[in-house]
C-alpha cells in the first residue's frame, strides 16, 4: 500500500468565513494555520504515510507547510472539489493506492484517529469521517484514489454513501471526537474551549 494524504486549504483572507463577526482577519488566519500545523504533525507522527501534500492558491499557506515538512501544491483549478479532483490525479500518478482527503480544522485529531481509518480501508474501499453534527464530512479515505468523485459541500456525507452505493462500493463509518469536530462557527470554538478544560482536569486528577 502507498498511503498518502491531502488538505485542501482555502486562501488565508478567505478562509473561515463563518468566525468573521467573532474574529479578526489576522485572528482568523492565526487560527486556521495553527489547527492546519496540528493536522500535518498528528499525520506525520500516525508514520503510515507516504507523503503530506497541502493543495492551497495562498503562497503564504504553501511556504509554512514546506517548513513543516509537507508538500505545497499549488491550487490549479478553482473551487474545492475542482482542486482536490486535479491533485488527486497527480497522487494517481504517483503509484497512490489509498488516498486520505481531510480537513485542515480539526484540533483534536488524534494519531489513533489516523491509524484507525487505515485499519478500516484494509477491509472497505471508502472511509468516511462524519463531521459532529452528521451531514458534512471531515475525512474521506479511498483505495483506489477517485473511486468516488469529491462531492464536499453541505450534505456531503449522505452523497459520499450514494457515491458508493451507485457504485456497490463496501463503505465505512469513522467516528470519533476527533475527526468529527471541525471549527467553523463559534460555537465549536466553545465546544473545543470545553474539550480542553476536560481534558486539562483528566490528567491534572
Ligand atoms: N484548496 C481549497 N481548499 C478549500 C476550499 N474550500 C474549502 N477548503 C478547505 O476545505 C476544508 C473545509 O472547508 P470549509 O469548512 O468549507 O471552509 P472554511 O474556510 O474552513 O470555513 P467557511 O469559510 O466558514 O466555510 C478546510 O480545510 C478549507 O480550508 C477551496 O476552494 N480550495
Ligand atoms: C465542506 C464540508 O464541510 P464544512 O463546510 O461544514 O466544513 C463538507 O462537509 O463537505
Amino acid at each position: 500500500m502507498i498511503n498518502r494524504a491531502l488538505i485542501p486549504v482555502k486562501a488565508l483572507d478567505r478562509a473561515k468565513s463563518r468566525l468573521s463577526k467573532h474574529l479578526t482577519p489576522n485572528q482568523r488566519a492565526f487560527l486556521v494555520l495553527e489547527m492546519l500545523h496540528h493536522v500535518i504533525c498528528t499525520l506525520q507522527e500516525s508514520a503510515v504515510l507516504t507523503s503530506i501534500t497541502v493543495v492551497s492558491p495562498d503562497e503564504r499557506v504553501l511556504e509554512q507547510v514546506q517548513a513543516w515538512g509537507a508538500q505545497a501544491l499549488l491550487e490549479e483549478q478553482h473551487g474545492h472539489n475542482t482542486a482536490l479532483h486535479a491533485a488527486a490525479l497527480h497522487q494517481i500518478e504517483a503509484g497512490t493506492t489509498a488516498l486520505l482527503t481531510i480537513s485542515a480544522d480539526l484540533p483534536l485529531l488524534q494519531v489513533s484517529d489516523v491509524r484507525t481509518m487505515f485499519e478500516q480501508v484494509q477491509s472497505h474501499d471508502i472511509v468516511l469521517a462524519p463531521s459532529r453534527e452528521g451531514t458534512g464530512t471531515n475525512a474521506l479515505l479511498v483505495s483506489p484514489p477517485l473511486v468516488v468523485p469529491y462531492v464536499f459541500g453541505p450534505g456531503s456525507l449522505q452523497r459520499y454513501q450514494l457515491e458508493a452505493q451507485q457504485r456497490d462500493l463496501k463503505s465505512a463509518l469513522a467516528r470519533n471526537i476527533g475527526l468529527a469536530l471541525d471549527i467553523d462557527t463559534i460555537e465549536d470554538l466553545r465546544t473545543l474551549r470545553r474539550y480542553e478544560m476536560r481534558n486539562k482536569a483528566a490528567h491534572a486528577s
